[in-house]
């Protein structure tokens, strides 16, 4: 048997959720930065419920370079992160986490990164969520829909091994990466180990985007019972990969709270733990679980 047990949560507070859509990412890198730098801070100064600061801004999936194949080995940065061992962000050899780190400082905001080409210490490229927690995408994207969609990201990238949560003082945010949110398990996970809300950096497409984008966050929520976000980049159909867009906050219920349209916007979106509350409470099935007739897949990792 194993001996997991869970660590307790920080009680779960009313608080501002923002997520970037960003657009206008082109090849230089430092351009990528300076924009989306200017996009949090435009974010932080908006405000939400009551004028408030937002307490988490989430960036896309892949938000420094265009998304594919032959950008991801040439943008790829090193971290400098090594698990267990304390992180310091402010002299990470990333110019993106850099940025991140100093922008998050500058607002006292908590900045959930969307994710990056990371080159690993064994030198593979993975697609990493990075700042205090570190997520690298368990699953990667490969697929092929004949003359729709084929994309394979296991041709340049490495799938990473863990699944991660990180605490802040209002809330358990659980982290995924866009495919990440079709295994069921990488969310339920998070849930078993007691996040309230999910946010999953992602870049669906004009295929996969109509099809699943929402259903798929609206089952996530609501087989888990928390609150579920993508935050996809902006649509750009002069790139080559054409993103969705369509960046959504999902309470859980199941109902959409906020969803953009394709271009570069802002999300503010007020999550208020009473809705959390009265779901499992109306709806108990977080304490009808059956694990005598199953397993309890969140036993299955550290
Ligand atoms: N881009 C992805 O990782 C996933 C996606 O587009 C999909 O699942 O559809």
């Amino acid at each position: 048997m194993s001996s997991f047990t869970y660590t307790t949560p920080p009680p779960f507070k009313p608080f501002d959720l923002t997520l970037i859509q960003l657009g206008g990412v082109g090849s230089d890198k430092a351009a990528n930065l300076q924009h989306a730098r200017d996009m949090i801070l435009k974010a932080a100064h908006k405000g939400g419920q009551d004028d408030s600061r937002p307490k988490i801004i989430v960036l896309p999936e892949i938000f420094n370079s265009p998304y594919g194949h032959a950008y991801f080995p040439i943008y790829a940065e090193t971290i400098g992160y090594i698990a267990d061992k304390p992180y310091d962000t402010n002299n990470s050899p990333s110019d993106s986490v850099r940025m991140l780190s100093s922008v998050a400082k500058e607002i006292g905001t908590w900045i959930v990164g969307g994710s990056i080409a990371e080159r690993g210490d064994d030198g593979k490229i993975y697609n990493t969520c990075e700042l205090v927690a570190m997520h690298r995408k368990v699953h990667l994207f490969d697929i092929d829909i004949p003359g729709k969609m084929t994309f394979k990201e296991s041709e340049t990238l490495t799938g990473g091994s863990s699944i991660a949560f990180f605490d802040t003082e209002f809330a358990r945010i659980g982290l995924g990466i866009c495919y990440d949110v079709r295994f069921p398990e990488v969310a339920m996970i998070n849930a078993r180990k007691g996040c309230h809300v999910l946010i999953y950096p992602a870049a669906f497409n004009l295929t996969t985007g109509p099809l699943h984008w929402k259903l798929l966050q609206q089952a996530r929520a609501v087989d888990n019972q928390v609150f579920f976000s993508m935050c996809s980049p902006a649509r750009d159909t002069t790139a080559s990969y054409h993103a969705w867009g369509h960046s959504m906050v999902v309470d859980p219920l199941g109902t959409v709270l906020a969803e953009a349209e394709h271009e570069e916007s802002i999300l503010h979106v007020y999550i208020n733990p009473k809705v959390f509350d009265d779901a499992r409470a109306g709806i108990p099935v977080t304490t009808q679980r059956r694990f005598d007739v199953y397993l309890d897949v969140s036993k299955k990792t550290s």
